[in-house]
């Protein structure tokens, strides 16, 4: 969580300085559109299935505008990255997402409902979970949480239960860890257990508040596997990172944020020097093949 406010920009969401290409697609491009047809394989061009939609959402805390005008659309299988400095508003999108911060103005759909509708579908790790350390539970145990809202808290998981949770630790590559306690686990190794017990969920959109914070390259690699499985099992994945390379590797989109959207759209059209610097206020230093150096103020 950050609390530096990002800096204001006018209220048609394009900053006074930023060059023609820091706004595209957002706001006239091709995520513009309201819905997307493809075929037609039938004859009739049907409306292809969309995981989230977002339409000119704005997002507040009370009397607080922290975004503005997000706009954008993330289809089955694949995944977006959220990119900003500090303060940008990566996780109050995330939360609004979740249903937890309202939309103020436009809105936002998650598998054709309302936020708060679709939570059942949907996933979450957050930046800092709340999990204790130390609270005596075991690694198996934190991923079969995962499960409690198909098996509902009174019951005993079942098969399909049991089988879900192993499969979802093995994803992440730590069964061998399964009966350690959790809180013997190093922050990477804890981070892919959070990881397991989101997956575990089955989830058909996975939001995940930087994965990666603090996250050795091995755990990294797992992690990023994990996404790439559930990807390729047809769920949606919404990423908020400071790490680009991790954008371009994992994700099909990227939405670049600071309380306006300055950019939505395949990661080789939105990760431009331009469009970086107009994120950053000028602070994206450096673009050398797909690393970029971010100097934050
Ligand atoms: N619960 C809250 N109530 C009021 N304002 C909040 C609340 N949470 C966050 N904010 C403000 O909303 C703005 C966006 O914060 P947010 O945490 O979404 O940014 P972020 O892009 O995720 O930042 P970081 O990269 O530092 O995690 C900040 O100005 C922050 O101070």
């Amino acid at each position: 969580m950050a609390d530096t406010a990002p800096p204001a920009s006018p209220p048609d969401g394009v900053p006074p300085d930023a060059p023609p290409e820091a706004v595209p697609p957002d706001a006239a491009g091709p995520q513009a559109a309201t819905s997307e047809t493809v075929g037609p394989e039938d004859g009739a061009p049907r409306e292809r299935d969309v995981t989230l939609r977002m339409e000119h959402a704005s997002i507040a805390y009370g009397d607080v505008p922290v975004l503005e005008k997000i706009h954008g659309i993330v289809h089955p299988g694949e995944a977006v990255a959220l990119i900003g400095p500090n303060g940008a508003g990566k996780s109050t999108l995330i939360k609004a997402i979740l249903g937890l911060v309202p939309v103020v103005r436009g809105r936002i759909e998650v598998l054709g409902r309302t936020p708060a509708l679709a939570r059942r579908d949907v996933a979450y790790v957050p930046q800092a979970d709340t999990l204790d350390p130390d609270f005596p539970v075991s690694v198996e145990q934190v991923v079969m949480m995962g499960r409690y809202r198909k098996i509902g808290w009174l019951r005993r998981p079942g098969r399909a239960d049991r089988t879900a949770a192993a499969e979802a630790l093995e994803q992440v590559g730590l069964t061998q860890r399964a009966r350690h306690r959790f809180g013997t686990l190093s922050g990477g190794q804890r981070q892919r257990v959070l990881l397991a017990r989101a997956i575990a969920a089955q989830p058909r959109l996975l939001l995940l508040d930087e994965p990666f914070n603090g996250v050795d390259a091995v755990s990294q690699h797992a992690l990023l596997e994990a996404i790439s499985v559930l990807k390729g099992r047809g769920a949606s994945v919404v990423i908020s990172t400071h790490d680009l390379a991790i954008a371009h590797l994992a994700c099909e989109e990227v939405c670049l944020l600071n309380r306006y959207q300055f950019g939505f759209g395949p990661a080789e059209e939105v990760l431009t020097p331009e469009c970086l610097r107009a994120t950053y206020g000028g602070h994206a230093l450096e673009l050398r093949g797909d690393r970029v150096i971010v100097a934050q103020s």
